[in-house]
């Protein structure tokens, strides 16, 4: 089974602050979708609606059109991990994991034992005497074993080292072949996760900045550099998001499709054209005041 997420015109508010403010996605039934936002910016607040943990206060989300909210069947199959200390778990991890199979229709237990051994968990340990990262990988454990359509790892991975990250990332691409699902991975660690994604949401105070495929979003920037003379006249007129100068050099980022002509003329004006990173969009599309490069 796979699901579509439709979430419309979604609010949430602390008093009188917007968490979310109106949020309007399509999430389809499998992709690997990236959900990018700097601190604050409400990723939490999202992944905790499509994990039913609270309601909106307006607008509707909706799996396979059906409205999500406490909806028993619904949320069976849905798994959303976070980043939560495990340090009340008084059970060995293979109770601990036992009891999640219970309540997870989809989970595959071969698969979680493959994945205990892959990263070395010890079964026999209690819970709460798993170090910090080994508490993040039984997170990432129960969340790739529980195969549920929907399965959201909410920064699960920020206290695992990079190595024991890179089994992780692998497992996800693997996994996800075997069983396509969505797969929602939020996370700060853009350069190191971009090549996961298929679509990445960027999320900045509340709102929804881009939602775009990845390779499309890559596709459409560039970054110019040269004597600044040529390079300002090149880039007059275009989406500019960042601009580096160094001495008589400049460096300019824009989000502005490129045409064959106008790289033909890059090159006669010996202009170098670079790629932009998701990285680079995210950094310089939710930059705020005051933190803006050289001019
Ligand atoms: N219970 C609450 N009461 C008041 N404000 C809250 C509450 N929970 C979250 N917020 C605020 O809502 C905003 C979004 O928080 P959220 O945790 O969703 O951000 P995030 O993108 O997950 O951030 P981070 O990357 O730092 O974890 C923040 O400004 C936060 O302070």
């Amino acid at each position: 089974m796979t699901a579509d997420i439709v979430i419309d015109q979604v609010s949430v508010k602390y008093k009188k602050f917007h968490a979310l403010d109106r949020v309007s996605l399509k999430l389809d039934g499998e992709k690997i979708y990236g959900l990018i936002g700097r601190n604050g910016a409400g990723k939490t607040t999202l992944l905790s609606l499509l994990a039913s943990f609270a309601k909106p206060d307006e607008g509707s989300i909706q799996m396979n059109g059906q409205p999500l909210f406490e909806n028993a069947e619904l949320m069976q199959r849905v798994t959303c991990v976070y980043e939560k200390a495990l340090n009340d778990e008084s059970e060995k991890v293979k109770t601990y994991l036992e009891a999640i199979a219970e309540y997870k229709p989809d989970y595959d237990t071969d698969y979680a034992m493959e994945l205990v051994e892959l990263f070395h968990l010890p079964l026999n340990k209690p819970v709460y005497k798993l170090s910090k990262g080994m508490q993040s990988v039984l997170n990432a454990i129960i969340g790739l074993a529980s195969r549920s359509p929907i399965t959201i790892f909410d920064e699960t991975y920020s206290g695992m080292d990079a190595p024991t990250r890179e089994l992780f990332y692998q497992q996800v691409l693997e996994d996800h072949a075997r069983y396509p699902r969505t797969m929602i991975l939020s996370t700060h660690l853009v350069s190191e996760m971009d090549y996961l994604f298929e679509e990445a949401v960027i999320l900045h105070k509340g709102k929804v900045l881009l939602h775009e495929p990845v390779d499309a979003v890559l596709e459409k920037g560039a970054s110019i550099t040269g004597a600044a003379e040529l390079v300002d006249e090149f880039v007059a007129g275009m989406h500019q998001i960042h601009t580096q100068k160094l001495g008589g050099t400049k460096s300019v980022m824009v989000i502005d499709p490129l045409t064959e002509e106008q790289l033909v003329r890059a090159a006669q004006s010996g202009l170098e054209i670079g790629p932009v990173s998701l990285q680079d969009l995210f950094i310089h599309l939710t930059k705020e005041e005051g933190q803006h490069g050289a001019k």
